[in-house]
């Protein structure tokens, strides 16, 4: 897959380690900053790679600030995508397999960089249902056109 990276500067340290271990599943990934640890906004970084991730320029998206919330929050309100924070593995594979989700978000301030990996992993190896789920999906995209 061809992700694209970003967090805010609560996740720049985490960020690196997690790049080296997308690689090291054998997917490509792209920083979309920041790239210094000065106090920054989050925002930016969830929008920018909502972005990325909603025009097909990429497959997926992984962000991290704090929490995971103010981040996944920004990318949410990008048309096209569904970013899921996620703090266990377990969501953020059901979270793939029912949800369709195209950006996960997590916290540097909640987890460690062990239990960040097995949370990628889970996620990157997920594949989407469809079916039942599919269906939901579509009225999640529904609210997003009618609201
Ligand atoms: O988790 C976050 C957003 O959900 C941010 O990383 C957090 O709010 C940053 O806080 P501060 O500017 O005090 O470092």
């Amino acid at each position: 897959m061809k992700l694209a990276i970003g967090s805010d500067h609560v996740g720049i340290e985490l960020k690196p380690i997690i790049i080296d271990y997308i690689q090291e599943l054998g997917h490509t990934v792209e920083d979309f900053g920041p790239f210094s640890s000065d106090r920054t906004d989050y925002p930016k970084y969830g929008k920018k790679v909502a972005e990325e991730v909603a025009s097909g320029n990429f497959d997926a998206g992984i962000l991290i600030c704090g929490t995971g919330v103010g981040i996944s929050i920004s990318a949410n309100k990008v048309k096209g995508i569904r970013a899921v924070v996620c703090s266990e593995p377990y969501s953020a594979k059901l979270s793939k397999e029912h949800n369709n989700t195209n950006i996960l978000a997590f916290g540097s301030r909640v987890i460690g960089s062990e239990l960040a990996k097995m949370i990628v992993k889970e996620w990157l190896d997920a594949t989407f249902e469809g079916g039942r789920h599919g269906t939901r999906v579509e009225m999640i995209s529904d609210i997003e056109t009618n609201c």
